[in-house]
């Protein structure tokens, strides 16, 4: 199946969406792939519909924003998919895996809002899409995310990856799947990711993200900070976990100036990694790092996590797109989901037993 993965992330940068051919269980071929960056006022109103979605916490009526914020991610979802599909080596998709925009994850309350309306992506792009992919899981005790390390796993072996093998993904908040000598996947979110970093570079007026590690490369990591911030009871929980992009506060590094203030932020997402290696249940040495997710773009991140892991690659290097793993994660989750096979796992989200899971719209 030729299939088209969309994923526009917590870090509201833009819409991913990314090509794959796959019968649902190998990667058998890569199409075109391509972000289509949010405008600002667009942005604006997925910021206003985020902060209402927090502000409401999932009580009460639907917050009036979420109407609008849909539409602007309708609009620049079929945009996107038009320009790909434009490209020359596009092909003709048969399905669509539509993640939609994440605004308030409770996964203790079985809650997590994605934002869309895959019926009318379904009508605007004339193909099946498959949607909401996190609520059977959920509804089923499963922490609905993370969903990506099926096709961590999938992509480990169509690169041939030796094991045990741990994809880390550096978005606005970090994820990893590990995936064992015998095959078996661990995954959660491991901690803040560049949430808290674009959050200090934006509320600075500094830009909208610390571009090159520019900002930490010149400043001091506060290590008091980053062990008060490691004091969080999140990063001893074992097992299944997830979180919202806003779960850790900026306030930790409010006395800082900006450059320390950026350093400590990025030794903070680097010391979550750390930790997390106490719940991946094989010698921290014998791991093989594949960093993804726009963090990897960020050399001063990429450094200090090359000093506390040791093995530590980007995607790229193995001839990955770093940028459209999480896309190309979405197409292959529909494809599994319309073959009816799992796509969450006891130990991937906490879900009781291997979990199916999205609906199939069709216009
Ligand atoms: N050149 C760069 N230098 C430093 N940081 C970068 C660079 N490019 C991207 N980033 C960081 O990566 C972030 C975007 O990452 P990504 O697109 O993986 O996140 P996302 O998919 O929105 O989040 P999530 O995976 O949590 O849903 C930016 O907000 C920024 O912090
Ligand atoms: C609720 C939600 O949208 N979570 C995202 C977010 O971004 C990274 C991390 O937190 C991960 O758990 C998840 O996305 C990826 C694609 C996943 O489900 O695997």
């Amino acid at each position: 199946m030729r299939v088209l993965g969309y994923m526009s992330g917590t870090s509201l940068d833009g819409v991913d969406a990314a090509i794959l051919e796959t019968d649902g269980a190998g990667v058998t071929g890569f199409g075109p792939a391509l972000m289509l960056p949010f405008g600002a006022e667009e942005r604006r109103v997925l910021e206003q519909a985020t902060e209402d979605a927090i502000a409401s916490d999932g009580h009460g009526p639907r917050p009036a924003s979420f109407a609008e914020a849909e539409r602007v991610i309708h609009d620049v979802h079929v945009r996107a998919a038009r320009e790909l599909l434009a490209q020359p080596d596009a092909g003709t998709i048969e399905l669509v895996g539509f993640h939609g925009q994440t605004v308030l994850h409770r996964p203790e309350r079985r809650l997590s809002i994605q934002l869309g309306d895959p019926d009318a992506l379904a009508v605007a792009l004339g193909v099946p899409v498959v949607a909401d992919l996190r609520q059977a899981d959920l509804a089923a005790g499963g922490q609905g995310a993370p969903l990506a390390p099926i096709y961590h796993a999938a992509l480990a072996e169509w690169a041939g990856c030796a094991r045990p093998v741990a994809f880390l993904n550096i978005g606005g908040v970090a994820n990893v799947t590990a995936i064992a000598r015998d095959g078996s996947l661990a995954a959660f979110d491991v901690g803040p990711g560049n949430g808290l970093i674009d959050q200090l570079v934006q509320a600075r007026g500094l830009g909208r993200y610390d571009e090159g590690g520019r900002l930490a490369a010149a400043g001091t990591v506060d290590r008091g900070v980053v062990e008060r911030l490691m004091a969080s009871p999140y990063f001893t929980r074992t097992g299944a976990k997830s979180l919202d992009r806003y779960d850790f506060p900026l306030d930790a590094v409010a006395g800082l100036a900006d450059a320390d203030a950026a350093a400590t932020l990025t030794a903070f997402t680097v010391a979550a990694v750390v930790a997390c290696r106490a719940q991946l249940g094989e010698a921290s040495a014998d791991w093989h790092w594949i960093v993804c997710g726009g963090g990897r773009h960020n050399p001063v991140m990429m450094a200090m996590l090359a000093e506390a892991l040791g093995r530590v690659d980007s995607s790229d290097t193995l001839g990955m797109r770093g940028d459209f793993i999480e896309a190309e994660a979405f197409a292959y989750l529909a494809a599994r989901s319309v073959r009816g096979l799992a796509i969450s796992f006891p130990g991937t989200t906490g879900a009781p037993e291997a979990m199916t899971g999205g609906v199939t719209y069709r216009g």
